[in-house]
């Protein structure tokens, strides 16, 4: 049994991320959700593209008040235009002067700052000020968010709503992102069934639910789940399968059979097929029989060869689960060019609302649910932890994390949360 740190850095370092050359794609930014950029985009502009206001108001020249002691009393003259959104403007703000403007208007040529509106009091075409601005204040510089020619989004950057809108802002009708890893899903064991209902579910016999969760979360982590579907407990069956699945895949994941029984075939098979196998089991509570091995497919063409990785997960459905959030969730973001910064699961401290026991041999996982109490993490963990026992993970969106030897927290202490 490996302690859980170590597996994760084994497994990131068989990881070879994706080529941005080869293993890209160019698509429209609509299209780009939850990818992984694979070119840094450079701005061609400044962002903003001139000076323009923050807010509906006024537009001044702040020299004409600087020295103003009497400033309240200090009439200012309004010039007889106004600067809304989108008006492109050639004046000059002469001086003793200011200008009516929006948010978003651009600034004329000698103003420098804006004040807004409430600060303000308009007698006929003179404005008196009720507060003495700063300059430059209410002005959004040109090229104060980036300027032309730097990055504006770079490479290994997951593209979400923030991202997608400020490359539509840069005018990136469509940008290179990584293609989507493939992971194939191999359900083991005799006793599963589909969800197939034209066959009656016999004494004995579960449902794959293992397929269902997992590709969900392949889905979750931007990837694409091929099922591989159901395969006995046969080792010639499990061979054809893997052997298939090498062919298409880039990632391999099959659940049951990992641990020591006699029909847990997993570990038998791969080494039979001259796979390396560098983990069999973790020091973690759920999900101690882990195998990651890799396996390599050869590619004719240049007679190279590509690395797959294989994680045997356990068949407990909890455990399953488990090994995907702790360690394939960050292969798959190292594999599909993500950034570090998304290679490793997010924890948090909380205060548990219950007591925590763990038996401290494993580090133990408590599945449950992280909220927040006038501001604070609150972690409740359900009351009874069986892996077995999927139902019981319904509603779970974090974990608390109970370190080898730690058997104890009490409800009210601080205890380590891994988000999920
Ligand atoms: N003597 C020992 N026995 C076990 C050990 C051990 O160290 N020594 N480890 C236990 C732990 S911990 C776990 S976890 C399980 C993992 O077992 P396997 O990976 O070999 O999985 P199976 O035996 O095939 O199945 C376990 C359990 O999960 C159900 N299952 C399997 N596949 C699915 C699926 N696709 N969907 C839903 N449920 C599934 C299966 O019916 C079993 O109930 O081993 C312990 N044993
Ligand atoms: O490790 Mo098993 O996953 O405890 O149930
Ligand atoms: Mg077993």
């Amino acid at each position: 049994m490996l302690p859980v740190s170590e597996v994760e850095k084994i497994i990131l370092d068989l990881v070879k991320p994706f080529a941005p050359e080869g293993d890209s794609e160019i698509l429209p930014l609509l299209e780009v959700n939850n990818r992984i950029l694979a070119e840094d985009i450079t701005s061609e502009w400044d962002f903003p593209h001139w000076d323009n206001s923050a807010m509906d108001g006024y537009a001044l020249r702040y020299a004409d008040i600087a020295d103003v002691i009497d400033w309240q009393n200090l009439k200012l003259a309004i010039a007889p235009y106004e600067i809304t959104a989108g008006k492109a403007i050639t004046q000059l703000l002469k001086q003793g002067e200011c200008v009516r403007i929006f948010t978003g208007g651009m600034l004329p040529k000698g103003a420098d700052t804006v004040i807004m509106q409430e600060d303000t009091e308009r007698i006929d075409n003179f404005l008196q000020l009720k507060v003495k601005p700063t300059q430059g204040e209410y002005v959004r510089h040109r090229g104060e968010f980036v300027k032309a020619g730097t990055t504006l989004v770079r490479a290994g950057t997951k593209l979400g709503a923030t991202e997608i809108g400020a490359l539509a802002s840069a005018r990136c009708q469509q940008v290179k992102v990584y293609r989507q890893p493939k992971i194939a899903i191999i359900s083991t064991g005799n006793e599963l069934v589909s969800l197939d209902r034209s066959q009656f579910l016999q004494d004995g016999q579960i449902i794959d639910s293992n397929l269902y969760a997992l590709a969900t979360l392949i889905t979750q982590a931007g990837a694409i789940a091929i099922p591989f579907g159901i395969v006995s407990d046969d080792q010639a069956e499990l061979e054809i399968t893997i052997k298939k699945a090498i062919a298409s895949a880039d990632i391999i994941i099959s659940s049951g059979g990992a641990s020591v029984g006699d029909y847990d075939y997993v570990d038998a098979i791969l080494e039979k097929m001259g796979a390396n196998i560098h983990v069999c089991s973790v020091a973690i509570k759920p999900g101690k029989p882990l195998t990651v091995a890799s396996l390599t497919r050869s590619l004719n063409v240049n007679e190279s060869e590509d690395v797959i990785l294989y994680f045997g997960v356990p068949g407990n459905p909890v455990s399953a689960m488990m090994s995907f959030w702790r360690f394939i969730r960050g292969a798959i973001a190292k594999l599909n060019g993500a950034n570090s910064n998304y290679w490793h699961p997010q924890f948090i401290k909380a205060i548990t609302t219950e007591d925590l026991h763990a038996q401290g041999r494993r580090e133990t996982y408590l599945w449950g649910q992280l909220t927040y109490h006038k501001g604070n993490p609150i972690f409740q963990p359900i009351k009874n932890y069986s892996s077995g026992n999927l139902i019981s993970a319904i509603g779970t969106n974090a974990l608390a994390v109970m370190r080898v030897n730690q058997t104890y927290v009490p409800v009210g202490d601080e205890v380590m949360i891994m988000i999920v």
